[in-house]
């Protein structure tokens, strides 16, 4: 069965707590081995200590205490005159080797005196045979410590409790309860100060063995050590049932706890939930393990109660400082979209100025066009009037025009023999030399006379109407008569 008062949180607490510092047994007792040492050196000198070093193995430790000497000479100084005649050695080395007996009438008689002084003084002792090969080291080093202990206190008697006087073990299990129980009240506290505060509540309760539990397995070690082995089964049945029903509690704790948060965090409620009980942190302690209210509770219940506001505040720093950080960004967003609609605004101005300017160019270029249109209309109108007017004026010229014109004479011909008498704009007189005068003469009349000197220019000056009116749609048609050599080709075609 659990001993009474014993909580098993407290256990799984101080266990799990402990349990990353804590090294294995043999690394404790190597270090607790070379504190003795260091300490019997520093008390002796280093002389004297010669043969113990600073760092002994197990049988350095044991074979450089094992003719007195030094725990005598420590003894005294601790205790003035508590061996009144030490037995030197004598030669330089006080070092006996194992195999060669440790002569009672040389230094048997000094460890003797020691274990005597050693347990009037009510301090843990050891065997003489502790000395000899095989023997327990470990417990001379509990014996050199518990003396340490005692000189550095000022001679306080640590108890009254020795190895020879093991407690029963429902005594050992009632301290452990206690010590258990205590812990709850050092939760908070560094591991450092968790095992300082564990050990000198052992050295008050004058159990030094409890001094030297470091972690739930060193725990059970010491119970298992101390206690009968018929009760063994029982005590290790009853720790796993409630180390497991205990853990098995704290996970379904947990599981509730973060489920909490997360509703806290999607709700936004800044609020921590407040523990299941009040003091308790979300955890609950079997109600028949812990009977009591004691001043110790109250100081765990307060330390957790301030880690539970400490993390309150620290929550809600971190939203604070979050909701902060979505302000700045939420600002600097609304600055930008505000100068992204300024020059949204200044676009769309300018885009309406632009447009207003286009449709106005349009609207002239219409009126323009408009009046290009106009213009045209006009134009055709007056070209065609022009162009009736034009013909019509041809027409009144005469559809059929005739025009003479008189060739030269040729180089080598004769102008003695000359047939035109007169000509003009628009006539020409002709003479018939073989006829008489009156009858030989003859008088036409044209459009239009060209002499002989008239040019092809002037010739075209006449006709070149008549083009016109070709390409205005009207027929026309432009025709030579003569008789040969008379220049019909050369007036028609030669340029
Ligand atoms: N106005 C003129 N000025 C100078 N020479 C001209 C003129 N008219 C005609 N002649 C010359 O008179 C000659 C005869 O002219 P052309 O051949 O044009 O006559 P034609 O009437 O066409 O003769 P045909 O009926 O035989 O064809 C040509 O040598 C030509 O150069």
């Amino acid at each position: 069965m659990a001993p009474e008062g014993l909580t098993m949180s407290s256990v799984v607490d101080n266990g799990f707590q402990q349990e990353g510092k804590a090294s294995s047994k043999a690394e404790e007792t190597s270090l607790k081995r070379y504190e003795a040492g260091g300490w019997l050196r520093k008390m002796v000198g280093v002389v004297v200590g010669k043969d113990l070093p600073a760092h002994p193995s197990e049988d350095e430790f044991r074979l450089g205490l094992r003719s007195g000497i030094i725990l005598c000479k420590v003894l005294n100084k601790v205790k003035p005159h508590s061996v009144p005649k030490v037995v030197e050695a004598p030669g330089d080395s006080i070092l006996i080797p194992d195999g060669e007996a440790l002569s009672a009438y040389r230094y048997f008689e000094n460890v003797r005196h020691f274990l005597v002084s050693v347990k009037e003084m009510g301090l843990p002792t050891f065997e003489i045979s502790d000395l000899e090969k095989g023997g327990k080291s470990c417990r001379i080093v509990s014996c050199v410590l518990a003396l340490k202990t005692f000189k550095e206190s000022g001679g306080s008697v640590l108890g009254k409790v020795g190895e020879n006087q093991k407690p029963s073990a429902k005594q050992f299990a009632i301290k452990i309860a206690d010590l258990f129980a205590s812990s709850l009240s050092r939760s908070s506290i560094s591991r450092e100060k968790s095992a300082d505060s564990l050990s000198s509540k052992s050295s008050a309760s004058g159990d030094v063995g409890l001094r030297d539990f470091g972690s739930l397995s060193t725990i059970v070690k010491e119970l298992l050590t101390d206690t009968m082995e018929e009760d063994i089964p029982t005590i290790i049945k009853t720790i796993l049932s409630e180390v497991m029903e205990e853990f098995q509690h704290r996970l379904a704790l947990q599981k509730e706890q973060v489920e909490g948060e997360l509703v806290n965090a999607t709700s936004n409620d800044m609020e921590v939930p407040e523990p299941v009980e009040p003091g308790m942190d979300g955890v609950l302690y079997k109600s028949d393990m812990v009977n009591e209210t004691t001043s110790t509770d109250e100081e765990a219940t307060s330390r957790k109660r301030e880690s539970c506001n400490s993390k309150k505040e620290i929550q809600n720093a971190q939203f604070k400082c979050q909701s902060e950080r979505q302000q700045m960004l939420a600002e600097r967003h609304q600055r930008d979209i505000q100068k992204l609609k300024k020059v949204l605004e200044a676009a769309k101005t300018e885009l309406h100025l632009l447009q207003m300017t286009y449709e106005e160019e349009v609207s002239n270029l219409a009126k323009h066009l408009s009046g290009l249109t106009d213009a045209a209309s006009g134009y055709n109108k007056v070209l065609e009037e022009n162009r009736k007017l034009y013909n019509l004026v041809q027409d009144l010229k005469g559809n059929i025009r005739v025009y003479c014109r008189v060739r030269p004479f040729l180089p080598g011909q004769a102008d003695s023999v000359n047939s035109v008498d007169h000509l003009d704009d628009g006539s020409i007189t002709v003479i018939t030399p073989s006829k008489n005068r009156k009858d030989g003469r003859k008088s036409f009349t044209f459009n239009k006379v060209l002499g002989p000197s008239a040019t092809q220019e002037e010739v075209f000056a006449d006709t070149q109407p008549l083009v016109r009116s070709v390409l205005d749609g009207y027929n026309v048609c432009i025709c030579a008569y003569g008789q040969t050599g008379s220049g019909k080709t050369h007036t028609m075609v030669r340029i």
